[in-house]
């Protein structure tokens, strides 16, 4: 047993070669990472680098070619269907368009009702649930009756988070969840984020390429850089102290301060992991 949710060593990633590209693409080469319960681990990197890859690889959805995915000491790759299903409800993802991810026919109440109807929840059970997770995501419970246009594009990624959230995940592969919103709404949508963390114990595999939002929500940064982590490790030396060329390129395109009002929340929070890690760990 280890201490980790999830736990990547040396997957490698080969993409068919196809179109412009007559070879087989290594999308990603030997990655390494790992994310204990609760916790987020940060993903940082250039447009291309791998980071959608590896999200895609956690949900099962990528040509993995090497290496291997633990998820709960499991290696995804060889599960049975009826271990597959729980995983699906135990991994979900928010993508980064909230205008494109939901189905705008549907009003929220049947967005958020199809993943428990399809894991046979009961209809009244349902209808509750839709409440408390709109409340959870700071929505008033008539939005339930309404549909998606209604909806600001923050409102709608709360919308997403609410419906990633209905089945009780484990896993959070959130992929640039705020980087379509403007500054004060990716600022409140992720405090969100941290809050639910709190409530419900959540991991988030938290992919951007914007360091200081990845310094605002990780515990732990990686740095993806041609499909390799090439740096990786506590958020704040990450990202105000950067070894790698291409995340001190980052850092002096937009520097950020060292410490920060948020320095201590953050500290305390990444104790908090590790301590409850190792007593699992422990167990
Ligand atoms: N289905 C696919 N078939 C072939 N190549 C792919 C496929 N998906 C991604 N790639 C290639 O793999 C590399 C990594 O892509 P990926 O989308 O993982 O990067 P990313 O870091 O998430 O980029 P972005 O920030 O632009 O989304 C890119 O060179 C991309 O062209």
């Amino acid at each position: 047993m280890t201490a980790a949710l999830l736990d990547v060593k040396d997957l490698e990633v080969s993409y068919p070669g196809s179109g412009f590209r007559a070879q087989p693409f290594r999308a990603l080469k030997g990655v390494s990472i790992d994310i204990k319960p609760g916790e987020t681990v940060g993903l940082v990197g250039e447009s291309g680098s791998g980071k959608t890859t590896l999200g895609r690889a956690v949900l099962g959805l990528a040509p993995v070619t090497g290496g291997s995915i633990l998820y709960r000491d499991r290696e995804i790759g060889h599960l049975n269907r009826a271990e597959r299903r729980e995983l699906s409800s135990e991994i979900q993802v928010v993508f980064q368009d909230p205008y494109s991810s939901l189905n705008p026919s549907m009003t929220i109440e049947q967005i958020l009702i199809e993943p428990l109807t399809v894991r046979g929840v009961s209809a009244a059970d349902s209808k509750k649930r839709v409440g408390d997770l709109l409340d959870q995501v700071q929505l008033p419970t008539d939005a339930r009756h309404r549909l998606p246009r209604e909806f600001s594009g923050g409102q709608r990624q709360r919308i997403a988070i609410a419906r990633a959230l209905a089945l009780d995940p484990k896993l959070i592969v959130c992929d640039e969840p705020v980087s379509a919103l403007d500054l004060s709404t990716q600022a409140r949508v992720l405090d969100l984020f941290i809050d639910i963390q709190e409530q419900t114990g959540v991991a988030y595999l938290f992919i951007s390429h914007d360091l200081a939002v990845v310094r605002h929500i990780s515990h732990r940064v990686a740095v993806m850089y041609h499909g390799e982590i090439v740096e990786s490790g506590d958020g704040d030396q990450v990202t105000a102290r950067p070894q790698h060329p291409y995340t001190q390129r980052l850092f002096m395109a937009a520097p950020i301060p060292d410490p920060d009002r948020q320095g201590e929340r953050r500290a305390l929070r990444r104790r908090l992991i590790d301590e409850q890690a190792a007593a699992t760990g422990a167990a």
